[in-house]
């Protein structure tokens, strides 16, 4: 049995006259529940989903407006067996999240985000090229482009949408890539993710290459946004860059199991969303995901079909460390949430951490460390 949520378990277990105190050291500030649209409850029941929404206030200023963008992200399952043709697996999540987008709209959400590679099953376990190769798609002009880019006219929304991407122009290379298609259904770019794992059942080496694309951002109607694809997370100056160039908001869709990483699920991107001064958007699958042919870790323990529960989790954190609760770890959900961007400037007016930093001492012994005749910094 896989327990439902962290924090459930905190309600249900802290005496009620500690608990908004342990909510307040754990999450940061009390972070208001946004109310949910009757039509998108119906949605959610009628599919199977969580709804949750929550408000991230600023301060008011007496130059600058607010600057209010709702963001949406989801987390899911896969929903035919990895052994069902391709085309109807990916159907059917095209579907799902074809329901889920219409109960974002329903909340007013402006920026939405799936999860890692999120029209297939995670096989990168397995280590086979066939047939997991055949799910990767052109970013431009594929199948699951061009079902976004319908959602992103309907509901008027900015959707960032993380594939397996074939570059058949270029050699017919595959790349772990999320893109951005604007709120008028045009492709704004794409991104490429910068670090693959090696660790665990994550042998995403074997499939596509690092990415190329540096660290763009995105300048939407709501906003300026990055992604940092799963594993960059746990690469601090990875997030740093999306910084330096501007962003106000990071998502970081993932995939990633408990076994491995959930110790530092809450801690990465809440870190980011800190250190640099922009809200970040933690997006995790969910489920127990099988495969028809058996697979090892390399650990000397037995071989296996199943990839391990995807812990979901699901969470925003703002650049202040207040954070939404998590999704549940067992069911798909959307969580919703509505950002005041001016948080972003109020934050490095109070802390000072872009104004401290000393990025001329960095990049001086950066470019010292990656030199092949680098001497450690050592006084004995
Ligand atoms: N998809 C992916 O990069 N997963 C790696 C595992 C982790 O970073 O937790």
């Amino acid at each position: 049995m896989e327990l439902e949520s962290l924090e459930k378990c905190l309600e249900e277990n802290i005496p009620e006259n500690l608990l908004s105190d342990v909510q307040r050291i754990l999450y940061g500030r009390n972070v208001p529940i946004l109310e949910i649209h009757p039509d998108a409850k119906i949605l959610s029941s009628h599919h199977n989903f969580d709804i949750q929404g929550y408000r991230f206030n600023a301060a008011s200023e007496q130059l600058r407006a607010p600057r209010i963008v709702r963001v949406g992200i989801i987390q899911n399952k896969i929903i035919l067996p990895t052994t069902a043709r391709l085309e109807a697996q990916r159907d059917k999540l095209h579907e799902l999240i074809s329901h889920i987008a219409e109960a974002a709209f329903h909340n007013g959400v402006n920026i939405l985000c799936m999860q890692e590679a999120w029209p297939m099953p995670f096989a990168f376990c397995t280590r086979e090229k066939q047939p997991w190769c055949e799910f990767a798609e052109r970013a431009e002009d594929g199948p699951t482009t061009k079902f976004i880019q319908q959602l992103c006219r309907r509901f008027n929304m900015v959707i960032v949408s993380p594939i397996l991407e074939r570059d058949e122009r270029h050699s017919d290379v595959l790349w772990n890539t999320a893109v951005v298609i604007d709120n008028t259904g045009r492709i704004l770019g794409k991104h490429r993710k910068n670090h693959i794992p090696r660790v665990g059942d994550f042998n995403e080496s074997t499939y596509y290459s690092e990415g190329n694309t540096g660290h763009p951002v995105f300048e939407t109607a709501f906003g300026r946004i990055a992604v940092n694809i799963c594993y960059g997370r746990h690469h601090p100056l990875n997030w740093l860059m999306f910084g330096l160039n501007g962003a106000e908001i990071v998502f970081n869709p993932s995939a990633t199991v408990g076994a491995l990483s959930e110790p530092l699920w809450g801690i990465e991107a809440r870190n980011a969303a800190i250190a640099n001064g922009y809200f970040t958007c933690a997006i995790n699958r969910v489920g127990t995901e099988v495969f028809p042919n058996e697979f090892t870790s390399g650990d000397g323990k037995q071989a296996h079909k199943e990839f391990g529960h995807f812990y979901g989790s699901s969470y925003i954190a703002a650049p202040d460390g207040s954070r939404t609760p998590g999704l549940s770890r067992t069911k798909n959900g959307l969580l919703v949430a509505e950002l005041d961007l001016n948080l972003c400037r109020q934050v490095k007016d109070m802390w000072g951490f872009q104004m401290t930093q000393r990025l001329d001492l960095y990049s001086y012994s950066l470019s010292r460390a990656a030199e092949l005749d680098f001497e450690p910094q050592i006084v004995r």
